[in-house]
């Protein structure tokens, strides 16, 4: 096979940023995908209604007239969050899903969520109307090492979030661990997204010969069995795992700095990667459900209209850094020809 149409995809877990960054990245992303679940992660962060349609019209604005793309906005979770601007936030169609961020586990998460009581009220709310929580998993414990935050999350907080309220539809934002993978199938009311980069890289590809700040993200790169396990179920063609970018500029000199901060620029080759991967594991057939169909179903939308074209290529090139504001945003690079990319959406 060289050549496979699928229905227009949808990127379920997306940053855009604002301001300048908004407009170099979202052309990127509207050009492939008919809708992206925009992250609410901005300084200061979306968390009431009236900051979620702001954002939106800005989201608008930028994109321009005669593009099909439509964001799906995102709340985020505070301690302050207020049941009720969640449900009528719902009621009047303004947002898609609420993240839940850990305070201090990823990047600018410092309003999220330190005491889980807390947010109990909101958590009820959102089973009760049927609006979806996604969740950055992993602890924040400072004695807690790196690699084993997604596994903990799991054990001590995403477990005993779900048991203490039956019905609330979970979604755990990129998953980078077998332990992840082995939790989220066989499980109800449960969806999961994984990167490009967590599906094709491992620690060592960002650790030997050099540390390569273009693959540092949240949660971090794991060991290699992870992410076979992470392909693995991919290839299973599973429902409950859909795309999700989880595509994070950050200006180069942020990232090739002595304190780099976390976040792959992936939206331009993005597909093309996913595509690789089930190439690779011999699954092509499972792509459209994973890119187009698993996402909307779990979020109850219908799916989008349209295709996209993806050709099998030797000549995918990695497009070069795009300027902003005086700096650049260098593109993910897997590090191999992607081998696969978009020719044509209709
Ligand atoms: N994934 C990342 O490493 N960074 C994301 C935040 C996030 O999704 O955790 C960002 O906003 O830069
Ligand atoms: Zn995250
Ligand atoms: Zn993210």
């Amino acid at each position: 096979m060289d050549s496979l149409r699928i229905r227009r995809p949808d990127d379920m877990h997306l940053h855009l940023r604002d301001g300048a960054m908004l407009r170099a990245v979202l052309p990127a992303t509207a050009r492939v995908f008919g809708r992206a679940l925009v992250m609410p992660n901005l300084v200061p962060p979306v968390a009431l209604p009236r900051e979620a349609a702001e954002y939106r019209d800005r989201i608008y604005a930028a994109l321009g007239p005669g593009t099909g793309f439509r964001p799906l906005m995102t709340l985020y979770l505070t301690e302050e969050t207020r049941p009720a601007d969640l449900q009528a936030a719902h009621e009047a169609r303004l947002v898609t899903a609420v993240k839940l961020y850990p305070a201090g586990a990823t990047t600018n998460s410092a309003s999220g969520v330190r005491d889980m009581d807390r947010v109990r009220p909101a958590l009820e709310t959102m089973a009760r109307v049927g609006l979806p929580l996604c969740v950055h998993g992993e602890v924040t414990d400072p004695d807690v090492d790196i690699f084993d935050r997604e596994a903990r999350f799991i054990e001590e907080v995403l477990d005993p979030l779900r048991r203490a309220v039956p019905g609330l539809r979970v979604v755990m934002e990129h998953v980078t661990t077998k332990d992840a993978v082995d939790y989220v199938s066989g499980q109800r009311d449960m969806g999961a997204t994984v990167t490009p980069q967590h599906l094709m890289l491992d620690r060592n590809a960002m650790l030997v010969g050099g540390v390569r700040p273009h693959y540092y993200c949240l949660p971090i790169l794991k060991r290699r069995e992870h992410r076979e396990a992470l392909r693995a179920f991919a290839a299973s063609g599973d429902p409950r795992l859909f795309l999700g970018t989880d595509s994070a500029p950050h200006p180069t000199g942020a990232k090739e700095a002595a304190c780099g901060c976390a976040g792959c620029f992936s939206a331009p080759v993005a597909l093309g990667c996913y595509a690789q991967v089930f190439d690779e594991m011999g699954a092509l057939g499972h792509l459209e459900a994973f890119a187009s169909e698993n996402g909307a179903a779990f979020y109850r939308l219908p799916p989008n209209e349209g295709t996209v074209l993806l050709e099998r290529t030797e000549a995918a090139r990695i497009p070069p850094p795009l300027e902003v504001d005086g700096d650049t945003v260098t593109v993910f690079d897997p590090g191999r020809a992607p081998g696969w990319q978009v020719k044509e959406t209709a």
